[in-house]
């Protein structure tokens, strides 16, 4: 059997993992792919010590790959949006097969690349530019490719995760948490994109794509990181019964889609609320399925590799029925006559519960003020906790409300904020029940 030949661009952490699994699973992964999966060219910048590369072809200059005629599949593993993306059309100009772990790649530029790919013919593949080595771009475009998707909600960065359950399980320091990620090879080259949300924004508007069949608009993502959150607001939490994660969240409505990465506070008991560390989880709403949950390693050299390898087998599968791809890039058949346009919402019109923190004057008629403000917006309140005022402190007043209109909320805290016995801003932080008849 002709093997498929593989060249690796980018020797870093998923490319010295997508190695060292390639060479090491070899015999299984040959028997799985019907013929042998062979790695005919490595270009790095930065050696890896992990990796012997003793006997193979090497080259520092990515593109060499790209062109390279004895190369059927590249895999770009160098990250970033420029250099990437011309590596890859490159690559499908002469032909060859792609696979990728690059989120912010198919994110900003996957429709031009799946263009580019299907006027070639051939297969662009990505499943480790979601989750990790969690299988979720399989399980969404072909497991439940019978459903109606509701929703999609999942805690999607490793390292964002990692923070914040390190953070509350040691009492560590923020910055601490984040240089133990880094140094595990978790985290994005630039690590704001972890704490901001942007990884996690790119992660859900692939997987809005994929769900819902719309084309990827991660510019409509509204993105909210993590560095916000304070000990108070977990401990408060906490007291209420809930967890603060960071989650991606799409939800079908019936004026368009939600888009949006932001902390939020989710129910002690769901299984999203006791995922730790640097797993993943996203769970999916199917009409026919009901809920589902895929949880795995979010990040990491083998968990990725794991999810990159696949890839590669399934292109070798591919190649070896010598048809056209059988499954579409996002899903949806064609590339953009049939997917649809139902639109993303603007953050304003999403509908949420919320968590709110203010810090008062210790005075009568505070509150009272607060709960009209908020009645007035047509929010009605949950659960309000007021701690005791020492002397001349301000007080921390802790308000859950009942679901509503985001813009409404951003009124009542416009006026709650303007008030002169509140002092600072208000931290606002979304609360998801993420019941399963939502
Ligand atoms: N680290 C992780 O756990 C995960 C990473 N990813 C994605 O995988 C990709 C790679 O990430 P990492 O391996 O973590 O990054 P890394 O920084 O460890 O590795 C990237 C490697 O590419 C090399 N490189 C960059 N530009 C190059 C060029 N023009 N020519 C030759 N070599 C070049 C760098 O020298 C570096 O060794 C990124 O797109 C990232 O978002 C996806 C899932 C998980
Ligand atoms: N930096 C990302 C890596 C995987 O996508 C994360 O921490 O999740
Ligand atoms: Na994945």
């Amino acid at each position: 059997m002709k093997p498929v030949r593989v060249g690796i661009c980018g020797l870093g952490t998923v490319g010295g993992g997508t190695f060292n699994v390639l060479t090491r699973n070899a015999d299984d992964i040959a028997r799985r792919a019907g013929r042998p999966i062979v790695i005919e060219q490595v270009a790095y910048r930065t050696p890896n010590p992990e990796c012997d590369l003793t006997g193979l072809k090497t080259t520092a200059d990515v593109f060499e790959v790209a062109t390279n005629p004895d190369v059927d599949v590249l895999v770009e593993l160098i990250g970033g949006y420029d250099v990437a993306r011309e590596l890859v059309l490159t690559a499908i100009e002469h032909g060859k097969h792609v696979v990728t772990a690059n989120k912010a790649l198919i994110a900003v530029h996957g429709n031009e690349i799946f263009e580019a790919a299907h006027a070639k013919g051939v297969i662009v593949a990505f499943e480790a530019a979601v989750a990790g080595g969690i299988p979720v771009i399989k399980s969404l475009r072909e497991g439940l490719g019978a459903n109606r998707i509701e929703w999609v909600a999942g805690i999607i960065n490793g390292t964002g995760n990692y923070i914040l359950t390190h953070m509350r399980d040691e009492g560590r320091a923020f910055e601490d948490v984040l240089a133990e990620a880094q140094a595990l090879g978790y985290a994005e080259a630039d690590p704001t994109f972890d704490v901001e949300g942007i990884d996690a924004a790119h992660k859900l508007t692939i997987l809005a794509s994929i769900a819902y069949g719309v084309p990827l608009q991660f510019e409509k993502a509204y993105t909210e990181g993590i560095s916000r959150v304070t000990a108070e607001d977990v401990e408060q939490a906490d007291n209420l019964g809930y967890v603060i994660k960071h989650l991606g969240i799409s939800k079908r409505t019936d004026l368009g889609l939600e888009l949006r990465v932001h902390p939020t506070l989710i129910p002690k008991e769901r299984l999203l609320a006791n995922v730790h560390g640097v797993k993943n989880a996203i769970a999916v709403m199917g009409d026919a399925v009901g809920p589902t949950l895929y949880y795995g390693a979010g990040a990491g050299a083998e968990p990725t590799a794991s999810s990159v390898v696949a890839d590669i087998l399934d292109v070798a599968r591919d190649i070896a029925t010598d048809h056209h791809y059988r499954v579409p890039y996002l899903a949806f058949s064609g590339i953009s006559e049939d997917v649809s346009q139902l639109p993303i919402m603007p953050m304003e019109e999403i509908h949420s519960a919320y968590y709110l923190r203010l810090l008062a004057v210790d005075r009568p008629g505070v509150l009272a003020r607060v709960a009209t403000i908020l009645s007035e917006q047509g929010i009605s309140i949950e659960a309000l906790i007021q701690k005791e005022a020492t002397e001349g402190e301000l007080v921390p007043i802790i308000l859950m409300t009942h679901r509503t209109v985001e813009k409404q909320m951003n009124e009542a805290i416009r006026q709650i904020e303007a008030m002169a016995d509140i002092a600072g801003p208000v931290t606002r932080i979304r609360v998801e029940s993420l019941d399963e008849q939502e």
